[in-house]
């Protein structure tokens, strides 16, 4: 009666893009860095890069928001080969949940082990100010709680186990090794580390939602991030994922503040550099895993 919904890529159309990018590239990544909205400059850090245009990828989606160039950045740093999406997918778009994580997958096929998600996020606890960088240790996945999670859909055990754990998203070591990073580059004062929730956007929450959020446990909500997460830890990937906090959800009738997307890419251009410094430093922290699944 109702035509068949397509539910996800193939394993076999997920190898054509994987395929695809090693037989362009000599990069080997074991590292994965998604760059949020307006932080698309931390693609810098990578030295010999060799940089693919999303429309010039096999099967890969395109970029469509301002701050997201739809650039696919391979490079090393420090000796440690890295790949680097300078734009993400976002439900909003209008793409599948699928297709906003289809990246992730093939990060994995091409041996990535450790995937760093960032993202810009609206800051719901009052203790957090505009530029803070907030490690996040956990997530609220408003979408799942409607059934939009990206494994739904037959599960293919050459990914992952049909039920994953998601108790242990965010690599507490990893975390650990960040606060020790931002510690001595004197960033301790501007580091928090909280939970996430998204949404699915694009308009920003209202002040009902914003205070129903905080009472429900976020610290920041924004409008990507866990889904990429779900599909990495799937997949067996450690997991770091870091918001930058670039404006204060507006909780309060009176207030004349207004969310807008420029001011979220003002925050990140201001930011910028310290970002930078800090993502390299915990780069160069990182051991290989030898692909173990984690
Ligand atoms: O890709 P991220 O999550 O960093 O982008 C956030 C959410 C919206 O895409 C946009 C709103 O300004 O920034
Ligand atoms: N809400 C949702 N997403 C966001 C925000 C926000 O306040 N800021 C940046 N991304």
């Amino acid at each position: 009666m109702f035509p068949e919904q397509k539910l996800g890529y193939t394993y076999e159309e997920y190898k054509v893009t994987a395929d695809w990018l090693l037989a362009n590239t000599e990069h080997r990544p074991l590292i994965a860095i998604i760059c949020g909205s307006g932080l698309g400059g931390l693609a810098e850090i990578l030295k010999d890069q060799k940089v693919f245009s999303y429309s010039d990828i096999p099967n890969f989606p395109q970029s469509t928001v301002h701050g997201h160039a739809g650039r696919l950045v391979f490079g090393t740093l420090k000796g440690k080969s890295c790949v680097c999406m300078q734009g993400r997918f976002h439900l909003y778009e209008g793409y599948p949940i699928w297709k906003v994580t289809f990246p992730i997958r093939i990060f994995r096929l091409l041996g990535v082990e450790t995937t760093i998600v960032t993202n810009a996020a609206g800051g719901l606890n009052e203790d957090y100010k505009v530029g803070d960088i907030m490690l996040i240790k956990d997530h609220l996945n408003m979408p799942g709680f409607a059934g939009n999670n990206p494994l739904v859909g037959p599960n293919d055990e050459r990914f992952g186990l049909r039920f994953p754990c998601m108790s242990d998203a965010y690599d507490s070591d990893l975390r650990k090794l960040a606060k020790t990073v931002a510690r001595d580059l004197g960033y301790s004062e501007f580091l928090k580390e909280g939970v996430y929730c998204v949404l699915g956007g694009p308009s920003f929450e209202t002040i009902a939602e914003c205070s129903m959020l905080k009472r429900l446990g976020a610290d920041a909500v924004g409008m990507s991030t866990v889904h990429e997460v779900i599909v990495a830890r799937h997949c067996g990937m450690r997991v770091f994922g870091l918001s930058l906090i670039t404006n204060k959800a507006v909780m309060d009738y009176n207030s004349e503040s207004k969310a807008n997307h420029e001011e979220v890419l003002q925050t990140g251009r201001e930011r910028a550099s310290q970002l930078e410094k800090m993502i390299s430093r915990l780069i160069e922290g990182i051991e290989p895993n030898n692909n173990n699944v984690c």
